[in-house]
């Protein structure tokens, strides 16, 4: 009998796992779910990325919530912003070069103002980095510091970004525009005390920060005339003990090095005419803003970015003693070198209460701390160009003190190369260093004015003789400068009555009140309408110590910047203000005009026969007779000669804004000037 067929083997072992409660427990995982997991593990791996590419981007696109300016921002976005730096978008234009209006950019979601300035000048570059340290630091709603910046390497331009003031700045807005609303007393006082307030918050900061030019050009209008102090190129943090503080260039060697990779990156990039666009490219892959802290942070620099602040040493600093080579019978000098090498490294003065962090060690560099408190975030701004920049432009001679190289240094040749191009810059505003090391050969300011004047003078008559039947009006309008017909018109007149001065010039008489200013030469923008040399203004002697005018006699003479030089010029402006006229303005009216070409001298002589009120602009509207004396006799304490006879700012907003008392006028503009008549004044008291 045969068995029957096996049944076919079932294809399916499956009914076994069917089996409710059968004994398969133990059997293999299943392996359904293995493509599963693994699709599950894909698909983490995919969000994780996402998330970190998102989060990668957010950093390049948004700064951080608690990031602060200044912001470094790619030459492109800045680029795009201003229409390729369209004539239609230009504001005007400055010392350093041109102001541009742009669209909003993020973070800064407000239209935006960038100066776009060559980098042929060390003053620029000075002002540059100045503007950016300030713009970490300052937050009043009177001032308006720098958001921040960029570099265009193969151009050889920097950027600094501005919030855009609708009404551009006060001198364009109040002499050439003759705004309306400027036109109302009420605006005028509340610009002046907007002013006020300005400086005494520049003051009120430890360390106080010293503007340094105060002047109309300097203030810029909101789109309700609020007005705002902005350039900050020629500002001082002050030390307790009356130290400057000069934000400086970076670390040069580092910079150098670094600069050069940048510019091969650059090159490499395209050459020729598409320079500007080889430029951008490196920079367009980030479209909006970084800040310099996350760039640093990120180590996106390729090389370090510090730019620092420079503490000269003190005179009796016991460092500065044993530091300086230079040291002359116990006391240290100021030099540059000595400042450089030493004062940095051990001199105890660093301690810039919340706003910078001393550098531990041989690390003599000061670095920035703007972070948020506590944070202990370290911000710095990205130097890297400019080292390379000065290496570049400045011819050897111009190095001060080359061949005084002290005794006891022991450097490297590379060491001193840097070391004499940081001597030049320091130099830049330490006139007091020669001044201390060449006492004796020192002349007076008002001689060397005198020299500077005519060799001026003499160099425009030139110019304008080549220049026959070209007219540039416009330009020579900036705030004082007279043309050469006025000034010899001036001259003609002051010879006739050269009897009473025989002794001085005419160019004295010009400066009476004015003694001691230097000036920047700079010209105001909004009615200039032609090419503008390199160096800018009409007349172009570079100072780092403010304008004509408005600088106080004490500090254009070689002293010392304190806040009362601020205060100086305060007084300059407000007068400005209430007169709605320069503060030199010689024309060719008749002779009664003459006298009031000195808006000092004539505002004293006014005062003096008690009709201050003449002063006031004539175009006025709504004129508050009282406040208008008031706010007169507050220019004039203002404008005293002595520093410690003017009022601080603190004082001066109190008086204007009537916290305290109406201030009486200086003794010395009494009707008979008790120094004057010393007899008289003493038979009167008895
Ligand atoms: N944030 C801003 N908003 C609107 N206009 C501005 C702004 N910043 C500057 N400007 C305008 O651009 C022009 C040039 O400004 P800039 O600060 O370069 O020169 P300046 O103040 O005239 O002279 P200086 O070189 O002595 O500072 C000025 O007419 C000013 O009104």
């Amino acid at each position: 009998m045969s068995s029957p067929p096996a049944p076919p083997s079932s294809p399916e072992p499956a009914p076994q796992r069917l089996l409710p409660g059968g004994g398969h427990h133990a059997a293999a995982p299943p392996r359904v779910f293995t493509p599963l997991v693994a699709s599950a593990a894909a698909f983490s791996c995919l969000l994780l990325l996402v998330v970190l590419f998102r989060k990668l981007t957010r950093k390049r696109t948004a700064p951080a919530e608690d990031s602060k300016p200044p912001y470094r921002f790619p030459y492109a976005a800045l680029r795009r912003s201003t229409g390729a730096f369209a004539a239609a978008n230009r504001l005007g234009q400055g010392g350093f070069g041109s102001v541009f209006s742009g669209a909003p950019l993020p973070p800064v979601n407000k239209p935006i103002a960038v100066k776009l300035m060559d980098s042929g000048s060390l003053q620029g570059e000075r002002e540059f980095q100045n503007e950016l340290f300030f713009g970490g630091i300052l937050n009043s709603p009177y001032t308006l510091p720098a958001l921040g910046f960029s570099f265009n390497k193969k151009r050889r331009r920097m950027l600094i970004v501005y919030e855009l003031m609708a009404n551009g700045n006060l001198q364009d807005a109040l002499l050439h525009r003759k705004c309306p609303e400027l036109m109302e007393w009420k605006k005028r006082v509340s610009v002046a005390v907007d002013i006020a307030k300005g400086i005494e918050y520049l003051h009120s900061l430890d360390p106080p920060i010293i503007h340094g030019d105060i002047k109309p050009s300097n203030v810029l209008l909101d789109q309700h005339f609020s007005a705002k102090i902005g350039d900050f190129g020629l500002a001082r943090l002050k030390s307790e003990n009356q130290c400057e503080i000069t934000v400086l260039e970076s670390d040069l060697g580092k910079a150098n090095g670094g600069s050069e990779a940048n510019k091969v990156e650059v090159e490499s990039n395209g050459a020729g005419a598409a320079a500007e666009d080889a430029g951008s490219v490196l920079e367009d892959t980030e479209s909006v803003a970084t800040t310099a802290v996350e760039e640093f942070n990120a180590g996106s620099v390729d090389q370090s970015p510090e730019s620092f602040v420079r503490i000269p040493i003190s005179e009796t600093s016991p460092e500065a003693v044993t530091a300086s080579p230079q040291t002359m019978g116990g006391l240290a000098t100021t030099s540059p070198e000595a400042n450089f090498d030493k004062s940095s490294v051990d001199s105890g003065k660093r301690s810039y209460k919340g706003m910078m962090k001393s550098v531990s060690g041989k690390d003599w560099w000061w670095k920035q701390d703007n972070g948020a408190p506590g944070t202990g975030v370290v911000k710095d701004y990205v130097m890297e160009w400019i080292g390379t920049e000065i290496k570049k432009e400045r011819p050897k001679s111009d190095w001060l003190g080359a061949g005084s190289s002290s005794k006891g240094t022991v450097a490297k040749p590379e060491k001193k190369k840097n070391k004499k191009r940081m001597e030049w810059w320091v130099s830049m505003d330490e006139e007091k260093n020669a001044k201390s090391t060449k006492k004796e050969k020192r002349r007076p300011a008002r001689e060397w004015w005198r020299e500077e004047y005519c060799e001026e003078l003499a160099r425009k008559k030139k110019k304008k003789k080549r220049q026959m039947g070209v007219s540039d009006d416009n330009c020579a309008e900036e705030d004082w400068w007279p043309r050469d017909e006025e000034v010899y018109a001036d001259r003609k007149k002051k010879s006739k009555s050269r009897s009473r001065r025989s002794s001085r010039s005419s160019v004295d008489w010009w400066l009476d009140g004015l003694s001691g200013e230097l000036w920047r030469g700079r010209r105001n923008s909004y009615d200039f309408s032609g090419e503008i040399p390199k160096s800018g203004g009409v007349s172009s002697t570079p100072s780092m110590r403010g304008t004509v005018c408005y600088i106080a006699p004490e500090y254009g003479g070689g002293g010392d910047l304190s806040e009362k030089c601020d205060v100086y010029s305060f007084g300059v402006l407000l007068l400005v203000l209430i007169a709605g006229r320069r503060p030199l303005q010689v024309t060719s009216s008749p002779m009664s005009e003459f006298q009031r070409a000195n808006l000092l001298s004539w505002a004293r002589h006014l005062a003096r026969s008690r009709k201050l009120v003449d002063l006031v602009d004539q175009s006025i509207q709504s004129l508050d007779r009282e406040q208008a004396l008031l706010c007169i006799t507050v220019a004039l304490l203002c404008l005293q000669k002595s520093p410690i006879r003017r009022p601080s700012m603190k004082e001066v907003v109190a008086m204007l804004t009537g916290v305290s008392e109406p201030p009486q006028l200086p003794s010395e503009l009494s009707p008979s000037p008790p120094s004057r008549f010393p007899f008289k004044s003493q038979r009167k008291l008895r």
